[in-house]
């Protein structure tokens, strides 16, 4: 049990690499707080399995495009549990589409949503962190997009690069208040979010070929990365990406 006694706040955790996150942290001790943006009973099912585990969890809805949503949710988190340990900004979007003809609205979403949303989450963790002085941890959800491109993901993939820099920047802010700031790289992981883009039997087993282990990633092999950098075992790290990724990266031939 690696999180026991911490409170662990997951935005996007209603499915996906979020859900993964928070039932995983919850297996190592953490009482949980998950935000979604839209799916009730998806955002109930999560919560109902950590408690069925034996797990302490609530859900709020909130879009973390919107400032507000932040404060509201680590007050909320606060209220349930007295304190915020660990934050991990994970909700995205990545409507895949063509740079030339890009809509103005899918671009301006793409940024708020991963982006904004990422900025104004971590600054609201951060000043709950600091107010409780004893430190914690923040960990944005990051991508394997961060390093390399996509060509129906030019919207995207600076938003993956964004948050990977805001992890970098904030562990200089907030360094001298013990909160240690990191970024998780994943590479591709089956979720809703890419449901449509590897339907494509081609390209599925492209990006299967192309990872060593020989399989795409589950939600579930992103609780492992995450749970580590949320605790103590991960005392003397700040400022690091880990890549999660199955060996995708380094296989170029
Ligand atoms: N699946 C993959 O291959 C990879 C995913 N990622 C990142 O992982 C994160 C999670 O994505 P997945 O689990 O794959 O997708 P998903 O579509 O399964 O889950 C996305 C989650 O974000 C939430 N969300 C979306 N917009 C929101 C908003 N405005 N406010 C609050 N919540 C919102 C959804 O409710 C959902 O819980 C994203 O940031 C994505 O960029 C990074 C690398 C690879
Ligand atoms: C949505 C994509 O399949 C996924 O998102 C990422 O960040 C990965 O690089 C994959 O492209």
């Amino acid at each position: 049990m690696l999180l026991e006694n911490k409170v662990m706040l997951i935005t996007g955790a209603s499915k996906g690499i979020g859900r993964g996150i928070a039932v995983g942290a919850a297996k190592h001790g953490a009482k949980i707080g998950i935000n979604y943006a839209g799916d009730d009973a998806a955002a109930a099912a999560t919560v109902a399995e950590i408690k069925a585990a034996g797990g302490e969890a609530f859900a709020l809805k909130g879009d973390v495009s919107d400032p507000q949503s932040a404060k509201d949710f680590i007050q909320a988190g606060v209220d349930h549990f007295g304190k915020i340990d660990s934050f991990v900004s994970n909700a995205g979007i990545c409507p895949f589409h063509a740079f030339l003809d890009m809509p103005q609205e899918v671009l301006e979403r793409t940024l708020r949503v991963n982006l904004h949303g990422a900025w104004y989450m971590s600054q609201a963790a951060a000043n709950q962190m600091v107010k409780q002085g004893h430190g914690g941890t923040l960990i944005a959800v990051s991508s394997i997009s961060a390093l390399v491109g996509g060509e129906f993901q030019t919207h995207y993939t600076p938003t993956k690069a964004g948050v990977l820099s805001l992890m970098q920047s904030t562990a200089i802010a907030l360094g001298k208040h013990g909160i240690r700031c990191n970024a998780l790289l994943p590479g591709t992981i089956l979720t809703d979010i890419n449901k449509d883009d590897l339907a494509d039997d081609a390209k599925r087993q492209y990006m299967e070929s192309r990872t060593c282990l020989g399989r795409l990633g589950q939600p579930e092999d992103m609780a492992g990365p995450a749970v580590f950098l949320a605790s103590d075992l991960a005392g003397y790290v700040t400022g690091a990406s880990l890549l999660v990724d199955g060996g995708l990266f380094v296989n170029l031939q």
